[in-house]
């Protein structure tokens, strides 16, 4: 089932064509990757698609609905999720508060009675949501305190409270050690059971290690889209990649 169809999708900044054209589907089930040097206009692209900003063309469809000029609190509504490359957790509330805020969040859209801030049947699904990102040891601490990759972590478990259909993943990776990032990666590939995900990522090859389907861009375009294999030895790709790949 397709969840998200973006078409020629354009934006520009001054003097920069950002995005200068790009075609993006997602369907349930999959991890999209979104991948390209810095400047290719990835984060751009996601941007359109979260409602962040809106294209000067193109279109954006979402469970079969234009969305090309909600504002992103609307699409967030009707199931898109995003994750911030710098986690913005509530520094001062526990991790399990932190995930109890778009719960009842959810909650009100949903129309369901939102009783007490703390009701036990929210509590529960947040720990559920904990045990799912692997911080469930760290419930009661103080999210400003966690080490990064574990801030990373509950951006994911607050992104899920919202029980998206699509979940959009900036840069996930981003500062992370390779330990780190491995972990959630591993979380990365769990999550897909029936929504789409989305994954904006410039290291090509942890990337291509978790997604199902890749879109590579460069300059504005998409330059290759395919399964990982197919992707890996596509030339424009390898040609984009060379320098990079020298360092990863
Ligand atoms: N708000 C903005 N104002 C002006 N130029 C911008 C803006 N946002 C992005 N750009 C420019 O658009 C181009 C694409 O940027 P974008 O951030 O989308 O690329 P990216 O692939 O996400 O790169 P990175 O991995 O470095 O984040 C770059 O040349 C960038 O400088």
């Amino acid at each position: 089932m397709t969840l998200l169809e973006a078409r020629n999708l354009k934006k520009r900044f001054g003097g920069v064509q950002a995005v200068a054209g790009v075609d993006l589907e997602v369907r349930a089930g999959e991890v999209v990757g979104l991948i390209g040097p810095n400047g290719a206009g990835k984060t751009t692209t996601f941007n359109l698609i979260a409602g962040a900003l809106l294209p000067d063309e193109g279109s954006v469809r979402f469970l079969g609905r234009d969305v090309t000029r909600w504002p992103a609190h609307r699409r967030a509504h009707l199931g898109i999720a995003r994750t911030f490359q710098i986690p913005q957790p509530l520094a001062e509330l526990s991790v399990l508060e932190n995930v109890l805020v778009p719960l009842a969040r959810a909650a009100l859209r949903r129309v369901l009675p939102l009783g007490p801030y703390r009701r036990p049947e929210r509590i529960a699904r947040a720990r559920e949501l904990l045990v799912r990102v692997g911080l469930e040891a760290h419930a009661e601490q103080p999210a400003g305190r966690l080490p990064l990759g574990m801030k990373k972590r509950l951006e994911v478990a607050r992104a899920l409270a919202l029980e998206p259909r699509l979940l959009l993943l900036d840069e996930p990776l981003a500062g992370l050690t390779l330990r780190e990032a491995e972990g959630i990666l591993e979380l990365i590939a769990g999550l897909r059971e029936g929504i789409g995900v989305v994954l904006v990522e410039h290291n090509v090859r942890l990337a291509l290690g978790v997604c199902d389907r890749a879109v590579v861009m460069d300059a504005g375009r998409v330059i290759a889209a395919g399964p990982p294999e197919a992707v890996k030895r596509d030339p424009r790709v390898i040609r984009a990649y060379l320098g990079e790949e020298a360092d990863a």
